[in-house]
C-alpha cells in the first residue's frame, strides 16, 4: 500500500531581509493580494507594564500617535520595502489582515478600535469600530481587540476581543454588528472561557474561524456562520500559550501556530505545522542564529514560505518548505 504521509520540513532562511527594516515591536503580519508580506509594527512605541491602568485605559496618549510608517509592504523574496504607510494614526498596533480589495483591517489595543484603512498610501480610515481610547464590552466597544479575520465571500469580518474581553464578534463588511460568541467546549458543562483570544484566521474551504486562545494554550475552531464549536487543538508541546495561528487549505488543511512563554510550563518557543484533520504535529521550526523572543504573528505565502513576526526581537523571520513525500 502506498500511504504517502506528507512530511513537512520548514528551514530558516538566513539573510532575510537583505537589509534592515528598522522595525519596532512587530505585532501583526498579513499577505496582500499580490502575496506580498504586510508588516504591522509599533515604531518607537512599546507595550510595557505601565502602558495601561487597571481599567485598561491607555496611559501614554501624551506621546501622540506613532510617527514612523507602521504598515510596511515588503517583497517576500528579498525583504525590501515596496510601500510604507500608517503614519500618525496608531498608538499600539496589534493585529492586521487584508480584504479582497487589499484594504487593511487593523486593531490597536490602545485605541480599543478596529480600523479599515486604505492601501493607497493616503491612510484613509474607511471604517472605524469601537470608540477611540474607550474600552467596553457591548456591541460598539472593544477591550484591547487583538485581531481581525475576513470572510472573502461575504466580506463579513470577525474580531477577536481581546485582552480584557473573551469573545469573537462578527460584523458585516459595512460594520453592522451581527453576532458574538465565547469559548466552545465538547463538554458543555465544563465550558472554560477564552483567556486572551489573541489571533484568529478564517478557513475559506471550511467556512470556519479558528482562534488562538492564548493563555489557555489552545486553538478552537467554530462555524463562522453560527459560532458553533467545531474542535479544539491543545498540545503539551505548546507549553501553555498559543500566540498566533494561520491556515493553509493544502492537503487535509494545515494549521501553522507559534507558542509563547508560559510562567507554568517551560517549553521552547517555536512554530508548529499541524494537520487540521488529525491534529497531528507534522513539524516544528525555529530560527537558527537568533532565537524567538516573543513570536507574535504568523503567515504562509502561496509558495509555502512562512513568516513569523516577533514583538520581542523586533524582527520578522522567514522559513521555507522542503516537502518530502514518504512512501511506506
Ligand atoms: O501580552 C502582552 N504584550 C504582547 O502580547 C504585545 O506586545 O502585543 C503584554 C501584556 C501585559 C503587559 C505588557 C505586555
Amino acid at each position: 500500500l502506498l500511504a504517502t504521509g506528507q512530511d513537512y520540513h520548514l528551514e530558516p532562511v538566513s539573510g532575510w531581509p537583505q537589509s534592515s527594516l528598522q522595525l519596532g515591536q512587530v505585532s501583526g503580519l498579513a499577505l496582500d493580494s499580490d502575496s506580498n508580506l504586510v508588516i504591522f509594527h509599533r515604531g518607537d512605541h512599546h507595550w510595557g507594564t505601565n502602558s495601561f491602568n487597571n481599567q485598561a485605559r491607555y496611559q501614554q496618549r501624551s506621546l501622540g500617535p506613532i510617527q514612523q510608517s507602521t504598515i510596511l509592504v515588503v517583497d517576500p523574496a528579498k525583504g525590501n520595502i515596496l510601500k510604507a504607510s500608517g503614519r500618525n494614526m496608531f498608538y499600539l498596533p496589534h493585529g492586521i489582515t487584508t480584504d479582497k480589495e487589499n484594504n487593511y483591517w487593523v486593531t490597536d489595543v490602545a485605541l480599543h478600535q478596529v480600523l479599515k484603512v486604505s492601501n493607497d498610501g493616503r491612510d484613509s480610515t474607511l471604517l472605524a469600530l469601537g470608540e477611540a481610547f474607550t474600552p467596553g464590552s457591548d456591541s460598539r466597544h472593544f477591550c484591547q481587540p487583538t485581531d481581525v479575520a475576513v470572510d472573502p465571500e461575504t466580506g463579513d469580518i470577525f474580531v477577536s476581543d481581546g485582552y480584557c474581553n473573551a469573545r469573537i464578534l462578527r460584523f458585516s463588511a459595512g460594520g453592522r454588528y451581527l453576532s458574538e460568541w465565547g469559548a466552545g467546549s465538547s463538554d458543555r458543562r465544563r465550558r472554560v472561557p477564552f483567556q486572551v483570544p489573541h489571533s484568529l484566521v478564517f478557513l475559506p474551504d471550511r467556512r470556519e474561524v479558528c482562534v488562538a486562545d492564548r493563555e489557555n494554550g489552545r486553538i478552537q475552531c467554530f462555524i463562522a456562520e453560527t459560532g458553533e464549536f467545531v474542535k479544539e487543538i491543545k498540545k503539551e508541546e505548546f507549553g501553555g500559550e498559543v500566540f498566533a495561528i494561520t491556515y493553509s487549505p493544502a492537503g487535509e488543511g494545515l494549521i501553522f501556530a507559534v507558542n509563547g512563554e508560559s510562567p507554568y510550563h517551560s517549553a521552547p518557543l517555536r512554530g508548529f505545522v499541524i494537520n487540521y484533520s488529525t491534529k497531528d504535529i507534522l513539524d516544528t521550526f525555529k530560527p537558527n542564529k537568533k532565537e524567538f523572543k516573543m513570536p507574535h504573528d504568523i503567515v504562509e505565502t502561496r509558495d509555502g514560505s512562512v513568516f513569523v513576526g516577533d514583538a520581542g526581537s523586533k524582527s520578522v523571520f522567514k522559513f521555507t518548505t522542503e516537502k518530502s513525500h514518504r512512501s511506506v
